[in-house]
Parts: C-alpha cells; structure tokens; sequence
C-alpha cells in the first residue's frame, strides 16, 4: 500500500509505517501525479483536495490531521466511494489555550487587577468554542455564546440544550473580547464567508479586543484593514489570515499581535490530529489499533512550576505565560516578513513547518503552598496538574 502524506504531518513514520509505503510531499504544492498511484491520502489544511487533485488516482481514503475540512470537497469524494476523515477537536485545547494567553496579555496591558472581570463573546460554539466557554466560566468570566446553526438545532430538537442561552452576533460583539471559531463555509443560510465586514467592524469600540483563530475568510481582511486605520479602531489579533501564505503585511502592521496559524499547533494538538487518523485508517482497514497518542509524547522542557504563599492572583496567568506567550510567535512573523511576495509566502510556511515545540498547560505540575483551594481548582480548570 502506498501513502502520499503531508511532510508536516508529526509521527508520520511511527503511526503509519506499518501500513505501508510513505511518500512524503509538499502539501501547498501536492500534485495529481504526485497521488495518483497512491492508495491513502493523509493532508494538513494547506492541500485542496478535490476533482482536480484525485481523478483518476486510485486513493480510496483521505484523512486530513486537522479540524478544519474547508480544504476538502468532501461532496466529490463521497460520490466517488473515497472514505474520508477528519480529526475533530484534535487542537481544541491548544486553541483554548492561545485564546486564554492572548486575553492574559490583553489585560495586563490594559492594567486590569482582575482578567475575568470581562465579558467573552465567542462566535461559533463547538469544540473550541464550547472548550473556551467552559474554561472562561470556571474562570468567572461572563461568556456570551453566538451559534445559530447549534441555536436552531436546540429550538428543533435536534441537540442537547446548552447551560448557557445563545445570543445573536449583534450581542456578541458587543463583549469586551470577542472571539471567533466557526468553521469557514461559503453556503448556506449560516455562511460564515466574511462573516464579519465594515459593518459588523464598525460596530467595535477602542476597548474591544476581536481575536480570529478561526479561519481568515471569516472576516473581510479588506474591511478589517481600513477599520484599523481609523481612530478609534478596536485591538485586534490574527492567527488566521485570507489568502494564506500571501498574508497582507499592511493588515500585519496594523494588527497588535499577528501568528502564522498556529493556534492549534501545540504538541498535543498535533499529535493527537495524528493518532485520530491513524485510528480512522486502521478502522477502514479493519485493523486492530495498536498506538496512541501518549506514548509519542516527550518530557516537556519545563515539568514544575511552584508558587507561595505569597502567589498574587494573577497567578494562573503567569502559569499561562510560561507555557505559552504568544509574543514570541508575533516576533518571528513580524522579522519574518522582509523581501517581495513571495519571500514573504515562503517565510509564512516556513516558521509554520519549523514551528519549536509547544507543550500544553497539562504538562505542567503547579505546586501551591499555602494558597486558596478555589485557586487550585482553577488551576486544575485549564489542564494543569495541581499538588497543594
Ligand atoms: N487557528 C488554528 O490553528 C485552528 C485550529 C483548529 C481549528 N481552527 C478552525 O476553527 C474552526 C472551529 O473549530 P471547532 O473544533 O470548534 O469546530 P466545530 O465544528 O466543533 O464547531 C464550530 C461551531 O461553529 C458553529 N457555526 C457555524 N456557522 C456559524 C455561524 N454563522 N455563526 C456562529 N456559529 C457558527 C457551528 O454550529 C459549530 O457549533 C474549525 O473549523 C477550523 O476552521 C483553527
Ligand atoms: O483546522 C485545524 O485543525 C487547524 O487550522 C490546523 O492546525 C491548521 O494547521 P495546518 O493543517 O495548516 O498545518
């Protein structure tokens, strides 16, 4: 059996070699020739796969290691018999986690003594956004959730009614922070296509803080560019841009902190987008499953962190920050992006395949000596593990 995978998938080797024989490709420049002879397609987001790339080939299964399924025609592949899987929620968490390290940074710039005394509106309630909710109310943030599809799923009986009331985009973006996790789509009567635009844009005041992690074509980039250059513009954060890697190194000035879509690409995350795949393949073969994600995963660098009695209560956000700080990955796109167009695309993939290793809040161990048991259980909210 021949594979034709993604270079940029992890364990590659480790999960798959059993199966059969490995082909490693670009997946930005993945081409039919380079498939046609393979039998089991696994992608990241970067590979259209479609008509164009497939007909004629004999691929019988396509997995992509990622949540997002933008980059699939999935219609095509089902009315050709090929078997396909994603891997959802994979990097929910490492998203989460982005998410809450860039509202850390938000508030401390702002000078605010209490982070959670902010309200979140989050746009698309899945697995992330459902994630996010969760850890924000733990935190004692107020969560405004906005999920029209789920929202008329619940009035149709068709889901499980949520804890928390959905609200419309018009209230969700009226939060202090808001956040976006939808998934891209361009049909539909919940399309979210450019989602947001000059006029949903016009609405936020200087104080808010827009994050997309989502994905770019969520939010007209044009319009978010010229309501930047306005006085009175909100804070904004991109992990997700349109036209990735073509990314516009105008809207990059403009933005308080820029990231090369990387939100999801904690360790974990990406390891476990592996093993969902792998597991999925070994299902279609009809093979037992005989690897998992943990057994692939290092020590982390950092294992322990303590904290006094004299711990302030901003300290979960310092736990946060040593796990992750999403200046660094700023820094690097920011000097990345000298040279003309295509230097600059070039660099975009580069730090995003050379990306360092970013481990989750769940491997660090957190002592508290003399401190609240309510602190320890919000430590223990985010992942960590906690030793009072
Ligand atoms: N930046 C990254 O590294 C990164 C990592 C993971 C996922 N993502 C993106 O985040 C998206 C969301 O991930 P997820 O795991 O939560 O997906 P999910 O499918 O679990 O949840 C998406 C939610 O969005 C809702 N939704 C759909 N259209 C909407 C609309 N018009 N308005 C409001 N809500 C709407 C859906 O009903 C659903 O509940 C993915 O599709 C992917 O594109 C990005
Ligand atoms: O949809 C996802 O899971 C994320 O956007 C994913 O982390 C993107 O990473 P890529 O597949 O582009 O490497």
């Amino acid at each position: 059996m021949l594979i034709v995978a993604d270079e940029n998938i992890p364990l590659l080797d480790s999960f798959f070699s059993d199966f059969g024989d490995i082909r490693r490709v670009s997946g930005r420049e993945l081409s039919p020739d380079q498939v046609r002879d393979a039998d089991v397609l696994l992608v990241r987001s970067v590979t259209q796969v479609n008509r164009g790339l497939l007909e004629g080939s004999r691929v019988r299964f396509v997995g992509t290691t990622t949540i997002g399924t933008d980059h699939v025609d999935q219609f095509w592949l089902e009315s050709q018999g090929i078997h396909f899987c994603a891997a959802p929620g994979c990097n929910a968490n490492s998203v989460v986690e982005y998410v809450l390290a860039v509202a850390s940074l938000h508030a401390s710039r702002r000078g605010l003594s209490n982070w959670a005394r902010q309200s979140v509106g989050i746009v698309g309630a899945g697995n992330v956004g459902g994630l996010l909710a969760q850890r924000l109310e733990r935190l004692g943030f107020t969560v405004v959730l906005c999920d029209p599809p789920r929202q008329q799923a619940q009035f149709d009986g068709l889901d499980e009614p949520s804890a928390t009331e959905f609200s419309s985009l018009e209230q969700a973006l009226e939060c202090d922070l808001v956040t976006l996790h939808t998934p891209l789509t361009r049909e539909g009567e919940h399309r979210t296509y450019h989602l947001l635009g000059a006029q949903e844009l016009a609405t936020l005041r200087p104080d808010q803080l827009l994050i997309n992690s989502g994905r770019g074509e969520v939010i007209n980039n044009a319009d978010l560019l010229a309501r930047l250059q306005q006085p009175d513009a909100p804070t904004v954060v991109l992990d997700v841009w349109e036209n990735e890697p073509n990314i516009d190194p105008q809207l990059l000035q403009q933005v308080w902190l820029g990231t090369p879509h990387i939100a999801g690409y904690s360790l974990e995350g990406k390891v476990h987008g592996t093993e969902t795949i792998y597991r999925a393949l070994s299902r279609f073969l009809g093979l037992p499953v005989r690897k998992q994600a943990g057994q692939y995963l290092p020590q982390p660098p950092l294992s322990k962190l303590a904290f006094t009695s004299n711990a302030g209560d901003d300290a979960i956000q310092q736990a946060l920050h040593n796990c992750y700080d999403p200046r660094r990955d700023d820094a690097r796109l920011r000097l990345s992006m000298a040279g003309d167009e295509q230097q600059r695309a070039q660099a975009f993939d580069r730090l995003r395949k050379e990306y360092p290793v970013r481990r989750e809040c769940s491997s660090l161990k957190i002592q508290l000596k003399g401190s609240s048991k309510s602190m320890g259980e919000q430590f223990r909210s985010l992942g960590f593990k906690v030793n009072i």
